[in-house]
C-alpha cells in the first residue's frame, strides 16, 4: 500500500536521526520517543519506537512535541495513515461483528469511530544486531511478549521477521513477513466483550541480526467511560459474564500498572462460573 511505504521510508529517516535529536521527542510518558525501554516497569527490549495519541482532540504535548523534532512531510505521512487504517480497521471490527452475529453490527466499531476513543499508534523499529551470530543463535528480546490490551491492533511490518504469537501449547510460532498485509491481533477488552470466544494472543519480538523491522501499528481503543463487558447480543441464553465488570479507564489504570508479561485480565476474572485463564 502506498501509505505505508511513504510511511515506512520516512519512519527510517527519523530513526536514522542522530541519538540526541531522536531524545528531544523523549522519553515517552507513555506518548513519545522511547529507546530500549518499554513502559515504566522495567522493561526493556533492543528496540526504539514513537507512541502517538490518534485522537486530534487529546493531542498530547508530547505528541505535538515528536512533530516538532520532526519534518512537516513526516507528520502529514503518519496521518495519512492514520486514516487509512482507522477506515479500515472500521470494516474489519463490523465483518468481525457479522460473524459473531453481534447485534447492532457497529457495536464495536462506535467505540473506535467515537471522537473520545482511547487509541494510540506506534512506530517500532528493530535495528539489527550482528553480534547475534556470534552468540550461537541465542534469541535477543525486540519486545518481550505480552498480549495488547485494546479491542484491536493493526500491525503492519517490512520485510523482515521476527513477531511471534504464542500457542495454546507454550510453543511459539513465527509469523512470516508480509509487507503487503495487515496482521489483527484480538486485544483483551475484545476478548472480555466477546466472553472469551475471541482471545488475545500472546505475542513477541525478535531481533534479527543482519535486517531492520519497522512495523507500524494501529490499538483501537473505546472510551475512556466505556463499560468493557460481554455484548449482550452474543451470550448464550443463562450464559455468565467469565469477567467483573470494568471500565476501560479501570482496565488501562491497571495494565499500565503492569509488566510487559503479565496476565492483566487474571485481575478482572470472576473467581466462580468457570475458568476463562490465559
Ligand atoms: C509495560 C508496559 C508497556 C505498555 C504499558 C505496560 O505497562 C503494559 C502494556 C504495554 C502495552 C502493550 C501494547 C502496546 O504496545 C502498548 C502501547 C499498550 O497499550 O500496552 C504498550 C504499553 C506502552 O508501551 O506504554
Ligand atoms: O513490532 C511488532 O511487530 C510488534 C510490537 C507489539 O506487539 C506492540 O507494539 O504491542
Ligand atoms: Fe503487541
Amino acid at each position: 500500500m502506498e501509505f505505508f511505504t511513504r510511511l515506512e521510508a520516512e519512519a527510517l529517516k527519523f530513526f536514522n536521526l542522530p541519538q540526541s535529536d531522536k531524545d528531544k521527542a523523549g522519553p515517552p510518558d507513555p506518548f513519545g520517543y522511547g529507546f530500549k525501554k518499554i513502559g515504566s516497569n522495567g522493561d526493556v527490549g533492543w528496540v526504539e519506537y514513537l507512541l502517538l495519541n490518534t485522537n486530534p482532540q487529546i493531542t498530547s504535548l508530547k505528541s505535538l512535541t515528536v512533530f516538532r523534532e520532526t519534518p512537516e512531510i513526516f507528520r502529514s505521512t503518519v496521518n495519512d495513515y492514520i486514516q487509512a487504517v482507522k477506515r479500515m480497521t472500521f470494516e474489519v471490527v463490523e465483518l468481525m461483528a457479522d460473524g459473531l452475529k453481534i447485534e447492532p453490527r457497529d457495536a464495536l466499531s462506535r467505540l473506535l469511530r467515537d471522537e473520545k476513543s482511547d487509541s494510540c499508534f506506534r512506530l517500532n523499529h528493530y535495528p539489527p544486531c550482528p553480534e547475534l551470530q556470534a552468540l550461537g543463535g541465542r534469541n535477543l528480546i525486540g519486545f518481550g511478549e505480552h498480549t495488547d490490551p485494546q479491542i484491536i491492533s493493526v500491525l503492519r511490518s517490512n520485510n523482515t521477521s521476527g513477531l511471534q504469537i504464542c500457542l495454546r501449547d507454550k510453543t511459539w510460532v513465527s509469523v512470516p513477513p508480509d509487507q503487503t498485509s495487515f496482521f489483527i491481533n484480538v486485544g483483551d477488552a475484545l476478548q472480555v466483550m466477546t466472553n472469551g470466544r475471541l482471545r488475545s494472543v500472546r505475542h513477541r519480538v525478535l531481533a534479527e541480526s543482519m535486517r531492520s523491522r519497522v512495523s507500524m501499528i494501529y490499538f483501537g481503543g473505546p472510551p475512556l467511560s466505556e463499560k468493557i463487558a460481554p455484548l449482550a447480543s452474543l451470550m448464550a441464553k443463562g450464559e455468565e459474564s467469565l469477567y467483573e465488570e470494568f471500565t476501560w479507564w479501570e482496565y488501562k489504570t491497571s495494565a499500565y500498572k503492569s509488566r510487559l508479561g503479565d496476565y492483566r485480565l487474571g485481575l478482572f476474572e470472576k473467581k466462580t462460573g468457570g475458568a476463562a485463564g490465559q
